[in-house]
């Protein structure tokens, strides 16, 4: 299954593939984020719903809880590419980096999947030439290029609006959220300055990020507010 990112997709992110069908009313995919799972390639092979795939095995240098080696965790990553159901593999950028990610991003090329790529800043929001940069790589080495980060006050949310809107403007394909209270309605309104993917748990106890609204709320936010 395909995902291509050219409109905004809304991702059901889930540890626990079972929660797919509780999520089609509302989202366009499931992140299934491998490093949260149990038997993740047993979910993989059980899978049989509806909504396409995003493969992520979250590194814990960037919040994840992967186990192994990086070249164990990004292999799994290339697995998960050869099946039907996936249609996207997040990558981080530091990963993409590498020979061994940039080699991955490769395999998973080759199966007709795309790239995130990726990167998590859980402490700041960096500041605006920083964080242009950071998309500008990012969408450089990925189909989509995704900043994840983290805000404090209002200031940090408006510099994610600005630095979406203008690698939307550049012709960049990104996809960015501010994390935390002080950057959660930027989930909601970072659609309208071009990003092309949100995330939202379908349990609201169940958030792989701070600051998510639950998958509900973020899509009829994102509706309203003309997003999708
Ligand atoms: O990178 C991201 C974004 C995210 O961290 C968020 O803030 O919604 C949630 C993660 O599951 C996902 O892999």
């Amino acid at each position: 299954m395909e995902l291509e990112f050219d409109e905004f997709v809304l991702a059901a992110a889930t540890a626990d593939l079972t929660d797919e069908p509780a999520a089609r009313d509302h989202a366009d995919a499931v992140e299934f984020r491998l490093d949260l799972a149990a038997d993740p390639l047993v979910a993989l092979d059980d899978y049989d719903g509806e909504l396409p795939l995003i493969a992520t095995n979250r590194d814990p240098a960037e919040g994840g809880e992967a186990e192994g080696s990086e070249a164990e965790r990004l292999e799994a990553l290339a697995t998960a590419s050869d099946y039907d159901a996936v249609g996207a593999v997040d990558i981080e950028l530091a990963s993409l980096r590498t020979s061994v990610g940039a080699s991955v991003a490769e395999t998973v090329r080759e199966n007709g999947v795309s790239v995130i790529a990726s990167a998590h800043d859980f402490e700041e929001t960096p500041h605006a030439s920083r964080l242009d940069d950071l998309l500008a790589a990012a969408a450089d080495h990925g189909d989509v290029g995704k900043a994840a980060v983290t805000a404090t006050d209002r200031d940090d949310a408006l510099r994610v609006l600005s630095a979406t809107h203008a690698a939307t403007e550049r012709g960049d394909r990104v996809a960015t959220m501010a994390m935390g209270e002080a950057g959660q309605h930027t989930r909601a309104v970072a659609p309208l300055y071009g990003s092309k993917i949100g995330y939202a748990p379908v349990d609201p106890d169940e958030a792989t990020a701070p600051g998510q609204y639950d998958l509900a709320t973020l899509a009829d936010l994102v509706e309203r507010l003309g997003g999708r």
